[in-house]
């Protein structure tokens, strides 16, 4: 069997009148994540960490910011894209681990809700999808709020 290894990393400014939304779930807050998609971070990662494992370059190629056709678009839609382009070439998720960075608001209650989105998406078991979250202890941006970070590594096998 032949497996490959991916990581992916995005970082989102968090501002007034956006939602903020992670591995597709809007989080209840009262400041959301800027981008020219939904701007969900943790499902940004995973995608660059899939296309990475297989040198397929990033997301900003297959989905230029500077493309109105992207503008607002669902990331979950993305990711099944994504997908679509490993899977034609034979391979498939194995399994992904993720880490949230974020002063606030609680990840921990959504964190599950965001393991079904992705693995609704990917068609994959739910316990194959890891996501964490932790505070970075009011350290720079991240730790001043004024934005959410997400690293993100996944295996790919084929065969
Ligand atoms: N945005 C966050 C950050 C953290 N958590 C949970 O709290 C635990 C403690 O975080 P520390 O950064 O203080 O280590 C962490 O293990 C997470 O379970 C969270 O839910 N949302
Ligand atoms: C998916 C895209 C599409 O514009 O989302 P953005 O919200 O621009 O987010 P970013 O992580 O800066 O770049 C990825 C883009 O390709």
């Amino acid at each position: 069997m032949n497996i490959r290894i991916g990581n992916g990393y995005d970082i989102h400014r968090l501002v007034p009148d956006r939602p903020l939304i992670l591995g597709g779930v809007n989080i209840p807050h009262d400041l959301g994540l800027l981008g020219h998609s939904d701007a969900d971070a943790l499902t940004h990662a995973i995608m660059d960490a899939m296309l990475g494992a297989l040198s397929l370059g990033d997301i900003g190629h297959y989905f230029p910011p500077s493309d109105p056709k992207w503008a607002g678009a669902d990331s979950l839609l993305l990711l099944q894209q994504v997908d679509q382009l490993i899977k034609a070439r034979g391979w498939h998720t194995g399994n992904i681990d993720s880490v949230i960075v974020a002063e606030k608001p609680k990840m921990k209650p959504h964190l599950g809700a965001m393991q079904e989105k992705i693995a609704r998406t990917l068609q994959i078991n739910r316990d194959h999808i890891g996501i964490k979250a932790t505070t970075n202890e009011k350290l720079g941006p991240v730790g001043r709020q004024e934005g959410i970070a997400v690293y993100a590594v996944v295996l790919l096998f084929r065969g």
